[in-house]
């Protein structure tokens, strides 16, 4: 623990945390990547790159409940109609489960023809010979082989020099040509090595060993082979994955034949930006999950990657147009929960609690009404720009309603938008702000948030249902030509009926006077009316800021006639000043 500091220094003096810093040691002192000449942190990304949903192998084979033969279907017809075209669809020597759902896929005929399956296989002839098994009668698919290259799997997992575990590779892919010609000679066979642990990798032996294996694999240009370069585990920040990949990128051996790919973990939590940087570098090809799901910390996230380009007006060729109903289904196949806070698909990222933000997306949205208003154009053809909402939720299939939620951080503009969205109450300034003050009460006492019933509740209590000391029973007015109206009120006061007259330049001021009569010193400062529906029901209703007794006070009134609505409106004012 820190220690209490007490001396009274600018800025304060932290404390040595007294964690075991001496048993690690930076990445530039384990791995050297030096690309003084470096062009990716100018380049942009233009298109969307290939991409490879992985789910259905990293991703299941990081799940504490590894999925059954259902919620492999299930995820795979979800990465299927979402778009993808290259799904790993499992490791199928490693299990009776995967091999069976690769035999599903096949034998059912439900891989459509522009969809390439991935099966992956570690380089050992028994397990490769099976995976080929897997796949007999496969239209085509691409058969991925990986063994791991880092110093330190070398080292402590395999006991081999860099030539030892470049034999691997090259005899696993000897046994790839070999199985495939044997078992699958029908099937369009497309090659795809992974260097595994990449990232702990030097690059020059990298490189060679990618190489090594291409010369047994023959990739030409016009049938690449895909090279996959996984952050197995994320060692490093982003820039130095970008400059690993950039430097690959200019030095991989019959890199014309290669599609490049990138296979990024989360371990430090900068998986997206790894590669994002990495499309930057020359990458271009991406695997990931969904919500970014899979070992430790996760895959890349698929979601994320897609819908940062989509904001960048980039289609990602992936359809996010029901991103809950994505999310539900990717619960289900995983049976883990996706956090409320994941960008873009959850629950809570396009709401707003806090007051500053209320208001400002509420002007967003104004704004973007008033400009579709001004151009005569639907206000979905409108460029989006609304602050705190880098999206429009509708595009993902959200709506409003959720947008803004009001709790104790909440201010005027957030409960004005739910008045108005929920409760057609499109509320004066002034009284957004008196409003939102008697709900800030209301949630400093309750704790919690305010749904918009609640507020409806207590919007109620406060201006429209109070009876004392006034009841509005019955309104008539007259008016003659050049004449100063006339009203006649029945009126409860202190619950005695009244009858009340009075004349005035309008009804307004004819009851404002009756009212004077009764003893009330009310003036009208401000008014305001506002039709809340149309049609047969039609409802008007008026908000008058009243001076009664020298304090000013907001009063509501609703009612079909807008005459009755606007008195009731100085009757609410009236009892709201009584307490
Ligand atoms: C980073 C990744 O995600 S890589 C993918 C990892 N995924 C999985 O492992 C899930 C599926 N795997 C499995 O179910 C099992 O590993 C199986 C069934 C495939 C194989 O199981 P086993 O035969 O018991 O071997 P195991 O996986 O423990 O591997 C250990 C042996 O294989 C060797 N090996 C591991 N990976 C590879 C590889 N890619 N290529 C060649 N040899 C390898 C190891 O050096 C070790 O050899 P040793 O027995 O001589 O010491
Ligand atoms: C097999 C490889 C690509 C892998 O899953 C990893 O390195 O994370």
């Amino acid at each position: 623990m820190n220690s209490v500091h007490t001396a009274a220094t600018w800025p304060p003096r932290q404390q040595p945390s007294g964690l075991p810093v001496h048993r690690y040691r930076p990445f530039h002192e384990q791995i050297t990547v030096e690309l003084p000449d470096r062009t990716w942190p100018d380049r942009r990304i233009e298109a969307a790159p290939q991409w490879c949903a992985v789910d259905l192998r990293d991703g299941n084979q990081a799940l504490i409940d590894p999925m059954d033969a259902d919620r492999k279907s299930r995820m795979f017809d979800l990465l299927v109609g979402m778009g993808y075209k290259q799904i790993e669809v499992g490791f199928p020597a490693a299990s009776q489960t995967d091999y069976d759902f690769v035999r599903e896929l096949i034998e059912n005929d439900r891989i459509p023809d522009d969809v390439f399956i991935q099966v992956l296989t570690q380089c050992r002839d028994h397990l490769i010979e099976r995976t080929f098994e897997s796949l007999r009668g496969a239209k085509q698919a691409i058969v991925h082989i990986y063994n791991s290259t880092s110093v330190v799997q070398r080292r402590v997992v395999f006991g081999m020099d860099r030539d030892g575990i470049t034999d691997v590779a090259t005899n696993g892919a000897r046994a790839a040509r070999k199985y495939a010609e044997a078992i699958t000679p029908d099937t369009e066979i497309y090659w795809q090595y992974s260097p595994e642990s990449y990232t702990g990798t030097e690059l020059d032996y990298a490189a060679e060993i990618c190489g090594a294996v291409a010369e047994v694999l023959q990739p030409t240009p016009d049938r690449k082979m895909i090279v996959n370069l996984p952050a197995t585990v994320e060692m490093a920040t982003p820039n130095v994955y970008a400059d690993s990949i950039e430097w690959m990128h200019r030095n991989l051996p019959h890199r014309e034949s290669m599609i490049l790919s990138v296979h990024p973990h989360n371990d430090r939590g900068c998986g997206v930006a790894a590669a994002e940087l990495a499309l930057q570098a020359g990458a271009e090809r991406i695997e990931g999950c969904l919500f970014g799901n899979g070992e430790r910390t996760g895959n890349v996230c698929l979601v994320t990657l897609g819908m940062n380009l989509f904001t960048q007006g980039i289609d990602p060729e992936i359809d996010f147009s029901d991103i809950d109903e994505i999310r539900r289904a990717v619960e289900y196949c995983n049976q883990l929960r996706v956090p409320e806070r994941h960008p873009w698909g959850g629950d809570l990222v396009y709401t707003a609690f806090s007051g500053s933000h209320q208001d400002a997306i509420k002007k967003g949205l104004d704004a973007l009404e008033r400009e579709a208003k001004e151009a005569g154009t639907p206000v979905d053809d409108v460029r989006w720009e609304v602050p705190y909402l880098p999206v429009d939720p509708k595009d993902v299939g959200r709506n409003y309603e959720a947008v803004i939620r009001v709790n104790s951080q909440s201010g005027k503009g957030g409960v004005a938008y739910v008045m108005k969205s929920e409760h057609q109450l499109d509320l004066p300034r002034r009284l957004q702000m008196e409003f939102s003050n008697v709900v800030q009460e209301y949630t400093d006492g309750e704790g919690g948030e305010v749904d918009p019933e609640a507020m409806g509740k207590i919007f109620a209590a406060e201006y429209l249902e109070r009876t004392t000391p006034l009841t509005l029973n019955a309104v008539h007015t007259s008016s003659a030509a050049g004449e100063r109206d006339e009203l006649e009120v029945g009126i409860y006061v202190g619950g005695e009926r009244r009858s009340l007259k009075g004349s005035g330049d309008g009804p307004i001021d004819a009851f404002v006077n009756a009212l004077r009569g009764v003893g009330y010193e009310i003036r009208v400062l401000d008014y305001a009316e506002h039709a809340m529906t149309s049609g047969a029901d039609a409802k008007a209703a008026a908000y008058v800021e009243c001076s009664v007794g020298g304090e000013v006070y907001w009063g509501v009134g609703i009612d079909a006639n807008i005459v009755t609505a606007s008195l009731k409106a100085i009757v609410s004012a009236a009892n709201r000043a009584s307490g």
